[in-house]
């Protein structure tokens, strides 16, 4: 059962559309991205799911609720990231969690639900001496604390160095283990491509797609990539005749090839290779990315 329902939200500024159009539902129990390069508009749009914007036209449901005129309600069974701003450098972990715990009508006990996030032996450390991987910890922890059915996580990785982006994504599998349903909001394609059951893309306003990560990626014109380094230089354009290619590219310093196509592309590579007696050093086959997909999809770098 959908948990989240959008349905045709628009959101003007200006008279300007930044939400023109968006509708996705979110099933119980999903890790459902919102995927778009900057001022794509997730931010507005994710922000109307949790009644913190109001849209100017379409539908917006939460188990049910609308979250403008059922903000009390909404706000007991969705869990919010909050922004760093939004704490205080001289709390606690202690006393944040002791807080927010009195905002919600049924909180879970935060001390196995800070044991759980790392944070035990940080609970007499103020926010401001925390690390960042630290912060974000306990915004999950702050998250999860009034025991919701649904958790918004708006670019919570960012800033994260690689280690503590991957603990925060383990967590973030263990927070959907739990029954949570989260709605993440990410410019990283990996972050994307790991966590995400289904993904929305959003560019300038619009829903450009809406698929799981591997449909998105079928999506791309090129879904294979072979790329190697022959044993004397071929011609370009021969390469590009092949079926299915769909871009070539010589690396000017080593002379690597790079062929972007399916798999007929990739057997048609190795094919005119036997035939031209080129051996191909360092040969790799790799399936194309989300990063691939995303492109393809808006035209656009994150
Ligand atoms: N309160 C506001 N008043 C006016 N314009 C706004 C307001 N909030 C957002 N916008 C504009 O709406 C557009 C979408 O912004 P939004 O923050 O939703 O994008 P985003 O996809 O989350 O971007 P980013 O990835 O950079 O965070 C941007 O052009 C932004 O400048």
């Amino acid at each position: 059962m959908a948990i989240i329902e959008v349905r045709d939200l628009r959101k003007v500024y200006g008279g300007r559309a930044v939400v023109d159009g968006v509708s996705f539902a979110v099933e119980e129990g999903e890790i459902f991205g919102v995927l778009g390069p900057n001022g794509a508009g997730k931010t507005t749009a994710v922000e109307c799911v949790e009644g913190l914007r109001v849209p100017d036209s379409g539908l917006v449901r939460v188990a049910g609720l609308d979250p403008v005129a059922d903000h009390r309600e909404v706000t007991q069974l969705l869990g919010a990231q909050l922004q760093e701003s939004e704490l205080q450098a001289k709390l606690t972990v202690r006393e944040a969690l002791e807080l927010y715990s009195a905002f919600y009508e049924k909180p879970v006990d935060w001390r196995p639900l800070a044991e759980r996030l790392g944070l035990g032996e940080k609970l007499d450390s103020r926010f401001g001496k925390l690390s960042g991987g630290q912060k974000q910890r306990l915004f999950i922890a702050l998250a999860l604390i009034g025991g919701p059915r649904v958790v918004v996580l708006d670019e919570l990785t960012t800033g994260l160095d690689p280690r503590a982006r991957r603990d925060t994504w383990q967590l973030i599998e263990e927070v959907r283990a739990s029954g949570v349903t989260v709605l993440l909001v990410t410019h990283f394609m990996e972050e994307a491509q790991r966590l995400c059951d289904r993904i929305a893309v959003i560019d300038r306003g619009r829903l450009a797609a809406l698929d799981t990560p591997a449909g998105l990626i079928g999506r791309s014109a090129s879904s294979t990539v072979i790329s190697f380094t022959p044993s004397r230089p071929l011609d370009p354009r021969e390469l590009a005749e092949l079926p299915a290619a769909t871009s070539v590219t010589t690396d000017e310093r080593d002379g690597r090839v790079t062929v972007n196509g399916t798999d007929d592309t990739v057997n048609a590579v190795i094919s005119l290779l036997a035939r031209q007696h080129v051996t191909a050093h360092q040969l790799r086959v790799v399936d194309a990315t989300l990063d691939d997909a995303f492109l393809h999809l808006t035209g656009a770098t994150t």
